[in-house]
């Protein structure tokens, strides 16, 4: 006999005892939260009471009925352990193998309900979550999950989000949860450039487009000093490593990452069918990948993919301002940047939720700003695509060549601006050079965009309101244009709210229209998670 199998021999007869010891020792480990561990000698006690089950079958039907007790639950216990250290698909398959001994088996449920719900399949958590309801040992615990998932289902397959409550309490207590939604929109082939997501239905400004959980995300708050640039780039090689655990923890994940643009060959690329990013659709679950990973080219689509925060088209809920983060949003990086940009996002906790920041036709591809897209002429945004290491196909862009190819005049006008001229003389110039451009409807909103810094130097003084006020179209109407062609925008937003306060401080009182026009640009901004009026004007510092 080999050392093996002696030893193994050795195990079977004096089980019991050893059993016992490493069920103890096990458990002693799941408690100190020491997972992997408690994993190894779970194992080891699962492996031996299966060959003592075996050893007496057909013999001893007490014995067997609490070995198969113990083996239940030693399974659940493992399957707590695996989906703490994020193994979700070894976790599930402990679980189902322990409810195939005892399918009611309370705790098993409760796991595999909280593995489900963690998966973003709040339907089949459910589910799991109502059969333990039925164990006497159901606590109110077991209700509040199923309420959650009641919640989150709900959000799924509505969209129907609301953060008032947590908007009026100040961002108090812990970021809300939220559901994972996808809208009426699919993945197509772009004029811009590969692919990009596509509107299938019409849909009003503040709907919710998506709604998404990171990938990986990082965050720190960065001071603009050196220390501030190496405190950037320590954060971006954890953002790094976080992805790459997320990548080989997850095949799905691996999937829809490296399914990303590197942005090269574009017009190449697959294009994905938009159910894979549903988690309630997905048949799979999270195996852990034991394929090597192409570094340089999770490298190359992190750069193209990562999304910053706090950029110019995102809003970040609940958090100060001098807060950094970046992440990686698999489905939000089908969305193409445009000059005329459509959709803005907002980032509550680890989901990043996508609006629309203006009405979108049924059809019309779903862009977001990458960059400063009001206030920046065409060669700035030229420089800025550039850096992005893309030239810009948009709409805008398009025309506004067009007209500064024919127009020796607005390179003239521009090189002013660059030596400082008046900005009421700017505002003035621009205006009266749209008509002999003959620039007219909505595409004046396009080249007020463009100078939209002369226009607000204007508007915020009171003494270039006096010299020009007359000569120069009304702010409102100024506004009412741009965000028609760039959507609803921060900026524009402020100024309406400034000038109504004015107003008021003024001894006016605001009109109903006006309060309208800001309460729809305000949805534009925050999108329709933001639903109570009240909630709105606080944010809006209007309360
Ligand atoms: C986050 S990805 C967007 C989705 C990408 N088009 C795809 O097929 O996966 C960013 C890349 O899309 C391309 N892109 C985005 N917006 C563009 C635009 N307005 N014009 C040209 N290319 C654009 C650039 O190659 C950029 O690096």
């Amino acid at each position: 006999m080999g050392e093996e199998q002696f030893e193994q021999q050795e195990d079977r007869e004096r089980s019991p005892e050893l059993l016992q010891s490493l069920r103890s020792k096990a458990t002693e480990l799941l408690l100190r939260e020491e997972w992997e561990e408690s994993i190894q000698l779970y194992t080891k006690f699962i492996d031996l009471s299966r060959i003592q089950i075996t050893n007496l079958a057909g013999s001893d039907p007490d014995s067997i009925h609490k070995l198969k007790k113990s083996l239940c639950l030693a399974l659940c216990n493992r399957a707590e352990a695996k989906a703490r250290l994020h193994h979700s698909s070894e976790a599930m398959r402990d679980c189902d193998k322990a409810l195939e001994i005892e399918n009611t088996h309370f705790k098993t449920l409760l796991c595999k309900g909280k593995v489900l719900l963690g998966l973003s399949k709040y339907s089949s958590a459910l589910e799991c979550f109502k059969t333990a309801l039925l164990d006497p040992q159901a606590s109110e615990s077991v209700t509040e999950y199923m309420e959650k998932c009641k919640k989150l289902d709900f959000q799924a397959k509505t969209g129907a989000f609301d953060l008032s409550d947590w908007i009026l309490s100040g961002f108090r207590g812990i970021t809300p949860e939220l559901a994972e939604f996808i809208g009426s929109v699919e993945i197509k082939k772009s004029e811009a450039s590969g692919r990009g997501l596509f509107a299938t239905k019409n849909i009003v400004v503040g709907a919710l487009i998506l709604v998404t959980k990171g990938v990986a995300t990082e965050r720190g708050i960065i001071g603009s000093d050196e220390s501030g640039e190496k405190a950037q780039m320590v954060m971006w090689k954890n953002f790094v490593e976080e992805v790459t655990k997320s990548v080989r923890r997850c095949d799905r994940t691996r999937r829809l990452v490296l399914s990303l643009s590197t942005g090269e060959e574009e017009e190449k690329l697959e294009i994905p069918d938009i159910s894979l990013f549903r988690p309630e659709e997905s048949s799979e679950t999270c195996r852990e990948s034991k394929q090597d990973l192409d570094m340089e080219k999770l490298l190359s689509i992190l750069d193209v993919n990562s999304l910053v925060e706090d950029a110019v088209s995102a809003k970040v809920l609940g958090k100060n301002k001098e807060y950094y983060g970046v992440g990686l949003w698999t489905l939000a990086s089908f969305i193409n940047h445009s000059c005329v940009p459509n959709a803005r996002r907002v980032h509550v906790g680890d989901y990043a939720v996508v609006h629309a920041s203006r009405d979108i036709k049924a059809g019309e591809e779903i862009t977001f700003a990458y960059f400063d897209v009001l206030s920046s002429p065409l060669e700035k945004r030229k420089e800025m695509a550039e850096s992005w290491g893309f030239s810009c196909k948009c709409s805008r862009c398009k025309f506004e060549s067009l007209l500064s190819v024919a127009n020796q005049e607005i390179r003239e006008f521009e090189m002013g601006l660059e030596r400082g001229v008046d900005a009421g003389n700017a505002v003035y110039t621009v205006e009266e050079g749209m008509k002999r451009w003959k620039v007219k409807g909505k595409d004046k909103g396009l080249l007020r965009a463009s100078y939209w810094g002369v226009y607000e130097e204007v508007y915020n003084s009171e003494r270039l309101m006096r010299r020009w006020g007359r000569k120069v179209p009304t702010m409102e109407v100024v506004v009412d244009s741009v965000s028609d062609v760039i959507g609803s925008d921060e900026r524009l937003l402020k100024m309406l709210v400034e000038g109504m306060k004015q107003k008021k401080n003024g001894g006016c009182s605001g009109n109903i229209a006006e309060m309208e026009r800001i309460m729809k640009l305000g949805k534009g901004v925050y999108g329709k998670v933001v639903s109570k009026k009240k909630a709105m004007k606080t944010l809006l510092g209007l309360e």
